[in-house]
């Protein structure tokens, strides 16, 4: 029923996606479409299924009904493979090397680390310093720019302002934003719903493992009284 998606331009398709943990279910008949160029942001009250669509998306948490295309292909292979193939993840721990310093955190990417540096700058006079010594903003821009130099076709990105300054935020979406317009498709993972909705092109709001809301931001914007009401209504406990 699925052997197809349905928007023939979308770098990543979900399609009726459920998905969940053992016994527990998550995901319950998830459609989204993130296509070349766009910025998506992924919006939801704690709880409500976000990181769980990511993992589903990337390849750690096999769908238990429905699909993922990833370039008009259906997938259940590993994050490895699809790595390989142009995805690329960051996941809410960012998956840094404390021990190690940001240039060989920077070569443990698929990127060169010479083309992370010159997209992140601000990481220039930080190469040789233990990555556990960085700020949280900077390792946050250790693991975008490590990402994106490796030219993905999407990016998925958990989490994107944990802990960081407001400052920051508006710099890694600046940042983000660029590469977007190069023709990655960016999917963020985003607490600061306002925040999201000015920087994106379009988002989803989850509530309890379903898509509540979605559309154009500035359309979500106008509607922001509701967007916050999926919050409210959303939390589990
Ligand atoms: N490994 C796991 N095993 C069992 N349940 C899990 C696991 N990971 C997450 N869950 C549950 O799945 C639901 C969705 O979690 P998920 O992390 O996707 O939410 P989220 O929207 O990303 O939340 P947050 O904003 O708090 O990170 C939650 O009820 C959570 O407790």
């Amino acid at each position: 029923m699925d052997a197809h998606n349905e928007s023939p331009d979308a770098v990543i398709e979900a399609r009726g996606l459920c998905a969940g943990y053992g016994a527990v279910p998550v995901l319950r008949d998830v459609d989204l479409v993130v296509r070349p160029g766009e910025l998506v942001a992924l919006l939801g009250a704690n709880g409500a299924g976000k990181t769980t669509t990511l993992k589903a998306l990337a390849g750690l948490l096999p769908p238990s009904r429905g699909s993922v295309f990833y370039r008009g292909v259906r997938r259940s292979d590993s994050l490895a493979s699809r790595s390989r193939a142009g995805l690329a993840y960051v996941p809410e721990e960012r998956g840094i090397f404390r021990g190690l310093t940001t240039l060989e955190n920077l070569r443990l990417g698929r990127g060169d680390p010479a083309v992370a540096l010159e997209l992140m700058p601000e990481l220039k006079p930080l190469v040789r310093r233990p990555a556990g010594l960085l700020s949280g903003g900077e390792q946050q821009m250790l693991t975008i720019a490590r990402a994106l130099a490796a030219e993905p076709a999407i990016f998925l990105c958990d989490e994107l302002s944990l802990g960081l300054a407001p400052i920051i935020v508006e710099r890694l979406l600046t940042f983000i934003r660029t590469a977007a317009s190069r023709g990655v498709a960016v999917l963020l993972v985003e607490q600061q719903a306002r925040a999201a909705l000015l920087a994106c092109d379009r988002a989803y709001v989850l509530r309890r493992g379903q898509v509540a809301m979605s559309g154009r931001a500035a359309d979500l914007l106008h509607r922001f009284g509701e967007v916050e009401g999926q919050y409210l209504s959303g939390v589990t406990e």
